[in-house]
């Protein structure tokens, strides 16, 4: 690996290993490189990581989805590793968020930047969607930026349909809550596309507002966060919710306006948000149905 790339820094620390920034050494191509944790067993690569890479080549032919350009795996001191290298970009959502947030003169993000970012993830969710994948970890620090192209991508897809996502990552890092779906929360465990879409409704208002919409340090919390915007569950808005494996009494809150919670975002844009955190799975707006919505109008589809 060494031969072929030259590691420069370490950009992320993905659900599933270490990604650092490399470039190969003879084209000067700049690299994401990912290392995975994955514990060859002596028929060599599991074949759980072979499902997920062959998900991962189909999927990343969409320009929305980080492109995995090769994969190696090589010995290292004994122990075989396995590379993914994807294409690079120089920068993830969340710093992209924060720069426009913190410093001296904090600005918004400007609603066309908004709108394409937005219509750029939901063209991608619906790519894996259609696919039959789950994301199922949507968060700012996987939705990679090229700030000069106006390019949004979706990365860290290692969880394809085969993983459930852990409460830490492998290096004891905290797993963010913040995009995580009612139901998932509630302990369902049939949860399927629409978890995504959960999150996108999430990295949405997150974009308008510059800061978290359910920012919970708990499961138990981050349902109180959701509870205390949207009203707290019931039967009527969401058949079967009392009878999902962590539901308990919880306070009763009614639903807040909406529009409070992002005030920059125009009354489409609400419209759409309110749509993307329907508490009922089968009430919520799909990545395909997203995209025709009214509030992309206004967007320059070329
Ligand atoms: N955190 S950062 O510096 O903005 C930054 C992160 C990245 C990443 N690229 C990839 C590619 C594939 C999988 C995970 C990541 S994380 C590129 S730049």
């Amino acid at each position: 690996m060494e031969d072929k790339y030259e590691k420069l820094e370490k950009v992320g620390e993905g659900t599933y290993g270490k990604v650092y920034k490399a470039k190969d050494k003879a084209s000067g191509q700049l690299v994401a490189l990912k290392k995975t944790r994955l514990e060859m067993d002596e028929e060599g690569i599991p074949p759980t990581a072979l499902r997920e890479i062959s998900i991962l080549q189909v999927l990343s032919t969409s320009i929305y989805i980080v492109r995995l350009l090769c994969v190696q795996h090589i010995e290292h001191k004994g122990k075989p590793i396995l590379y993914l290298v994807f294409e690079y970009l120089d920068t993830d959502l969340k710093k992209f968020i924060d720069s426009h947030r913190k410093g001296p003169n904090p600005c918004p993000l400007p609603p066309s930047q908004i709108q394409s970012f937005l219509y750029q993830l939901c063209k991608g969710v619906a790519h894996c969607h259609s696919h039959g994948v789950l994301h199922r970890d949507l968060k700012p620090q996987n939705l990679l930026v090229d700030k000069e192209k106006g390019i949004l991508k979706i990365a860290d897809l290692g969880l394809g349909r085969s993983f459930t996502v852990p409460l830490k990552n492998y290096t004891h890092e905290i797993v963010t809550l913040w995009y995580r779906a009612p139901e998932v929360l509630l302990g369902s465990t049939n949860y399927a596309l629409p978890v995504d879409m959960w999150s996108v409704g999430c990295i949405f208002a997150e974009m308008s507002r510059r800061q978290a919409l359910f920012p919970g340090d708990s499961e138990f919390q981050q349902l109180l966060h959701i509870f205390r915007l949207l009203g707290t569950p019931t039967e009527e808005v969401w058949p079967g919710v009392s009878d999902l494996k962590d539901w308990h009494i919880f306070p009763k809150w009614e639903p807040q306006s909406l529009t409070r919670a992002v005030p920059s975002l125009g009354p489409e844009g609400v419209d759409l948000l309110s749509k993307m955190l329907k508490y009922n799975p089968a009430d919520r707006i799909s990545a395909k149905k997203a995209m025709e919505h009214p509030y992309f109008d206004s967007l320059d589809r070329s």
